[in-house]
């Protein structure tokens, strides 16, 4: 299999993932992911900017048959779905030097047992000749781990961001064919693993924005021609407005906590809220954590079990939580039976959250009139705040 050609010197060697269905073993993956891996031919030297999967080695081994020597491999980032295929490389290329950081270095010591002498550390800004085409590096630490950083090439305006702006989509183009499906892949991509990390984000959009771009090649999805598509998305998703939407994670065992659900989003979406509800023993978690990038407000949804909170909604509250969201109001609506905990496990979860809570609503059994205006109020208190942040007239 010959490498296929990106651009002049410049050509992918990695390998699309149809049937992957689990990121990270947690989050859906409807289109597949894709591991990209670049090969640079200098006029005297070869560089390898990251591999593959371990488990697509042989995607990657097909492509370099031909390729009689690599000088460098360069890692953008040790997590294994890129450096994961370095030991066989450098079984390969027993001359190859690997180019990394130095907490990248570390990474790689620890998680890939790869000789110390193999590596060659470099600094931020360090430029790597390889006879007509550079290589420089731009230290980009979490997005999304300490070591992470993007290859610029200068000689084809080029930027490789290794998961910086990449998207999960497998597709046999090396290129975007249908932006929409990228877009909606990135911003899987971007609300899992990048979004807790918005803040540093800001700072590398900006860098990158002053460099001569005309293509960008992450390491997962097609490659952009059109800079412009991802990095205004980005900007979007960093930004730290929200949108006028209501995200309402729930789960009923018998229907009293849905029939609060129900009537909450009817009320929110006749005073012109937007509500996105998911109910959490059906939900795609990937979607669910895609609606956290734009909402204002969220309102947990759950009944009480064995003293304490739904588990699942307990899950979803959790990594809510971690994920930090932009959002500028938190909830909690529930049902219980006689008593219990629940709304203590609620306050716990959230405690780090710096953001405005409301009145928490919790019914005995099946909500009753007073239940309901109770809710009344939570939807309006939610209009008052969407409208404080400018969100409604
Ligand atoms: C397995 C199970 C355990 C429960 N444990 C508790 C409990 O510890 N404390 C409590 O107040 N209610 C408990 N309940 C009652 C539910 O919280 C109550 O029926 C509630 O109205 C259910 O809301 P839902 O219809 O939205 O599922 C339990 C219900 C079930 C099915």
């Amino acid at each position: 299999m010959n490498p296929r050609k990106v651009t002049d010197g410049v050509f992918f060697v990695g390998a699309p993932d149809w049937d992957r269905r689990l990121f990270d073993a947690l989050i859906p993956l409807p289109e597949g992911t894709s591991y990209n891996a670049y090969l640079i031919t200098g006029q005297e030297k070869t560089a390898l900017i990251d591999t593959v999967d371990p488990t697509k080695w042989e995607v990657l081994k097909a492509y370099l048959e031909k390729v009689n020597n690599i000088d460098y491999v360069v890692i953008q980032h040790v997590e294994q779905d890129h450096s994961g295929s370095l030991p066989m490389v450098l079984e390969k290329y027993p001359n190859a030097v690997v180019i990394a950081n130095s907490k990248a270095k570390e990474l790689i010591l620890t998680h890939l047992h790869v000789p110390e002498e193999k590596i060659q550390v470099i600094e931020d800004g360090d430029k790597l000749d390889l006879g007509g085409l550079t290589l420089q590096f731009i230290f980009a630490p979490w997005v999304h781990w300490p070591e992470t950083m993007l290859t610029y090439l200068p000689e084809r305006k080029l930027l490789f961001t290794c998961d910086f702006l990449g998207s999960h989509l497998a597709t046999s183009s090396l290129f975007i064919e249908d932006e929409r499906l990228v877009y909606l892949g990135a911003k899987r991509y971007y609300a899992e693993i990048m979004s807790p990390f918005r803040n540093l984000i800001k700072g590398h959009l900006e860098k990158i924005k002053k460099l001569d771009i005309d293509m960008i090649a992450p390491s997962h999805g097609p490659i952009y021609q059109n800079p412009d598509f991802i990095i205004e998305a980005y900007e979007e998703w960093i930004s730290d407005q929200p949108k006028n939407i209501v995200l309402l994670p729930w789960i009923s065992m018998h229907g009293s906590t849905q029939a609060m659900v129900e009537y909450l989003t009817s009320k929110l979406v006749e005073k012109g809220v937007e509500v996105q509800p998911y109910d959490i023993s059906k939900a795609d978690l990937g979607e669910l954590t895609m609606a956290t990038v734009d909402a204002a407000t969220i309102i947990l949804a759950a009944p009480t079990i064995l003293t304490n909170m739904h588990p699942m909604a307990e899950l979803v509250a959790y990594w809510v939580s971690i994920l930090r969201p932009k959002a500028k109001a938190y909830g909690f609506i529930g049902s219980y039976g006689w008593g219990g905990k629940t709304l203590e496990t609620v306050k716990s979860l959230f405690s780090g959250i710096k953001a405005d809570f409301f009145e928490p609503v919790l019914v005995k059994g099946l909500p009753t009139q007073t239940d309901y205006e109770a809710l009344d109020k939570l939807a309006d208190a939610i209009v008052e705040k969407h409208r404080v942040l400018g969100l409604l007239p």
